[in-house]
């Protein structure tokens, strides 16, 4: 737990990478590119807790067809800048059977938590699986897999804002920030 001084230090520490009016830009398209591919296809949007719930407020609204809207909750990270086990705390429901689900999450860093997400719900018996996020981290390293639909690149730093955190605060900004 930092205290407030310290929190608005760790922002000192940081520059911008991605203005909010970019990030409001990037879901205007995304939206526009997620209608094209399932505006007839009824899907079920499940939103990862917690660093989701910015993105997810943001591009809801601008999905134009019937969806259905759900939630899931797993975290590996738990407020360091570092992965590690994966950890279950809201699984997604058995809905998930037959549908075409679209996942959205801030961010697909090493792709771990995606993919874990993406397995747990095709091996429920889900038809299609799309994951939509924010950004993805260029990582040098492969990945178990990439988004079908994607804001901003983001470079190997840690980021934060628009839903991601730093040491668990920031989440509020409605830019994207990395520190330095
Ligand atoms: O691609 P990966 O390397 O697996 O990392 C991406 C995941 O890490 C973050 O979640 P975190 O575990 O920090 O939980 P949070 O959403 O509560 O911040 C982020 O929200 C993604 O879900
Ligand atoms: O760079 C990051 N920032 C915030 N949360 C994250 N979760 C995985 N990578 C990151």
């Amino acid at each position: 737990m930092m205290n407030i001084e310290e929190a608005r230090t760790l922002w000192a520490q940081s520059e911008e990478i991605v203005s909010a009016a970019a990030v409001q830009g990037a879901l205007d398209t995304m939206a526009g590119e997620i209608a094209s591919k399932m505006r007839d296809r009824f899907p079920l949007v499940l939103s990862v807790m917690g660093g989701a719930c910015v993105f997810t407020g943001m591009l809801l609204p601008r999905l134009d067809f019937p969806l259905e809207f759900d939630y899931i909750h797993l975290s590996r990270y738990n407020n360091r800048t570092v992965g590690g086990e994966m950890q279950w705390r809201v699984a997604p429901a058995e809905s998930v059977k037959n549908r075409t689900v679209l996942v959205l999450d801030d961010i697909l860093d090493e792709g771990e938590t995606m993919a874990a997400i993406r397995n747990r719900i095709l091996d429920m018996g889900a038809t299609d699986f799309y994951a939509a996020v924010l950004c993805e981290k260029t990582l040098t390293k492969e990945k178990p897999m990439h988004p079908d639909f994607c804001g901003f690149a983001v470079p190997d730093r840690y980021v934060f804002g628009c839903g991601m955190d730093v040491h668990g605060y920031w989440r509020n900004l409605p830019a994207i920030r990395a520190l330095k």
